[in-house]
């Protein structure tokens, strides 16, 4: 029997509180709460559609076939939720580069578990397909949701659920981002996270500060105060990168490109340019600004990168079936 075709597309989302860290790895339950802004630029769709007549999940990926035990492991979930056992194939396409620290497995997973969840029956809430999501990939948690979004920490797989903040997003601000490198990254963000809480000596310090400046970022969005939200959303990326190199072995995903920008971005506010930057689990930089400012800031980033480098976004919607 052949189910009904059902394709989802989900904007990826940066994180401007990060998540760094599981409390419980087989669940994906995070050892803090985060909160991020959804991209209009970076998306990815995603077909389901189940067939009685495949052995296994047939998956493919911008066109190519994919073997990730991940993606069969997950769409196990959905078969158990909805007590169903056919496989099914899976066309997904990436506009975002895959993998390079500009958060795919975010918007993959998300529009996953919403094309997979309703290809078998299921017809989950918004926060029931957050927690779904999370299960591929914690970051997609975010994602379900459009402008700012948060990622409830909890303890269980009940309790750790995303939800909106605000969308449509009330703020002036946009990222532009710039693709240093589009390779995928030596060391995964879940890899990477598990050395930095199993061994960084500042991890609990980490725990403190991301917490309050949930509370900061939180109560900046509510009075619309893009300095507070943007000098808060730096300095957490900063310390998530400080848990990297105080782990051990130490690793770093800033390279000689990063640190251009970031001179770049300190260059631009002491002339009167206010901007910020952020990073995640790759070199490529995410600058945080407000629509008066984006021309000088691609002005100066095209001193020294290509146009196919920078990328405009903003805010982005939430998951939407197509
Ligand atoms: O997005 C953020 O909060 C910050 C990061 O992007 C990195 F800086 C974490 C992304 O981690 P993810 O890929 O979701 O890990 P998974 O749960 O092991 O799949």
């Amino acid at each position: 029997m052949l189910g009904e075709k059902i394709t989802a597309r989900a904007h990826t989302n940066i994180a401007l509180v990060k998540y760094w860290g599981k409390e419980n790895e087989q669940l994906i339950i995070p050892a803090n709460s985060s909160l991020s802004l959804t991209l209009d630029e970076f998306y990815t769709d995603t077909s389901v559609q189940f067939d009685e007549a495949l052995s296994s999940d047939e998956v493919t990926l911008n066109g190519n076939v994919v073997n990730d035990e991940k993606i069969t492991k997950f769409m196990d979930i959905i078969r158990q939720k909805a007590n169903v056992n056919t496989f099914a194939r899976i066309e997904s396409t990436n506009h975002v580069p895959t993998s390079a620290g500009l958060a795919s497995s975010a918007s993959a997973y998300a529009a996953l578990a919403a094309a997979g969840s309703k290809a078998y029956g299921l017809n989950l809430s918004q926060k029931d397909l957050s927690r779904l999501a999370r299960r591929g990939s914690g970051s997609a948690t975010r994602s379900i949701f459009g402008g700012f979004a948060a990622w409830n920490k909890g303890t269980d797989d009940e309790s750790s659920y995303g939800y909106s903040i605000e969308d449509p997003v009330k703020m002036d601000v946009n990222m532009i981002a710039i693709i240093l490198d589009n390779q995928p990254k030596k060391i995964s963000s879940r890899k990477g996270m598990k050395i930095s809480i199993e061994t960084s000596p500042y991890y609990q310090s980490w725990i403190q500060q991301t917490t309050a400046d949930f509370q900061t970022i939180e109560e900046a969005i509510k009075e619309n105060d893009f300095t507070t939200l943007g000098k808060t959303a730096e300095l957490n990326a900063m310390r998530m990168h400080s848990l990297t190199l105080s782990s051990d072995p130490s690793y770093l995903y800033i390279n000689a490109d990063s640190l251009e920008v970031i001179n770049m971005v300190k260059e631009l506010r002491e002339n009167g340019v206010e901007c910020y930057y952020t990073m995640d689990a790759g070199p490529n930089v995410k600058i945080i600004c407000q629509s008066d400012k984006i021309t000088a800031i691609t002005d100066k980033l095209s001193d020294k990168f290509s146009n196919d480098q920078i990328k405009v976004s903003g805010p982005g919607e939430g998951i939407k079936y197509l």
